[in-house]
């Protein structure tokens, strides 16, 4: 279990997070939801533990154990893990290599890894991790590779972004293998049929977590009121 606790987080005197609460349990699906802005990829570089983004109150818990002052790599060693909504590119790096990262993981596991993500292994295991794959192909390697990690926890900022409309239900695919895997996958996602794949979802205004409950709740909510709200609750409540 991974307990967010009163987290609050601020950047040049601006209060991002005002005191969230959450709970995220293995073998579950989780969304963050809400409009541009509100602090949803702040929450998942918080629970990552990017440098810039420690938290100024609050703790975060995994299985009791206070890991609020762990850095990213410390983090990760315990099973978190992050699918960056634009992940890196590197140099002389083949995409075969990349998957492997040092490990000895059998060709067979790295070729359905790809396959699971649509991409033909006899095309993609020798290019490189470099500008020449497209936005779509970059985010696709990236999904295979979170597979072959079976991270614990894992945080997915638009798992969609800069991937086709066909490609959709591909990634509701590869979220569902990550929860019959065990994993806790956190999804901060703008995309409908993406939001209601998960089993409960966090609604998110102005840093706060505004309703929380099963997804088709919050998604029907947040079509009724967000799009035209102008964080109206924002300002009733400062
Ligand atoms: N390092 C930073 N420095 C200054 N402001 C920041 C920083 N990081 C985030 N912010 C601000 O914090 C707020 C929340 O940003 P965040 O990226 O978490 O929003 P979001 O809900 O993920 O938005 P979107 O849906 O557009 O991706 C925004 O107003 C953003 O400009």
């Amino acid at each position: 279990m991974l307990k967010l606790e009163n987290i609050k987080y601020s950047k040049n005197s601006n209060e991002i997070i005002k005191g969230i609460n959450m709970e995220f349990e293995e073998g579950k699906i989780y969304g963050i939801v809400g409009n541009n802005g509100v602090g949803k990829s702040t929450i998942g570089y918080i629970i990552m533990g990017l440098s810039d983004y420690k938290p100024n109150d609050g703790r975060i818990l995994l299985d009791g154990e206070d890991i609020t002052q762990l850095d990213v790599t410390q983090r990760a060693k315990k099973g978190i893990s992050l699918l960056w909504q634009e992940p890196a590119r590197f140099e002389g790096i083949t995409v075969e290599n990349y998957l492997k990262l040092n490990r000895k993981i059998p060709r067979e596991q790295i070729e359905e890894a790809l396959e699971f993500v649509n991409l033909e292994p006899n095309k993609y295991l020798k290019r490189f991790v470099d500008k020449k794959l497209s936005g779509g192909e970059r985010k696709k390697v990236e999904l295979a590779s979170c597979l072959l990690l079976k991270p614990r926890y894992l945080i997915m900022d638009e798992p969609d972004s800069g991937i086709d409309i066909m490609s959709l239900d591909m990634i509701i695919k590869v979220i569902n293998r990550f929860k019959e895997m065990g994993s806790a996958v956190i999804v901060i996602t703008h995309r409908k049929e993406i939001a209601l794949s998960c089993s409960y979802s966090y609604l998110i205004c102005a840093g706060k977590v505004f309703l929380e409950g099963t997804s088709d709740k919050i998604v029907e909510y947040y079509e009724k009121t967000c799009d035209t709200c102008g964080h109206i609750n924002y300002l009733e409540e400062d």
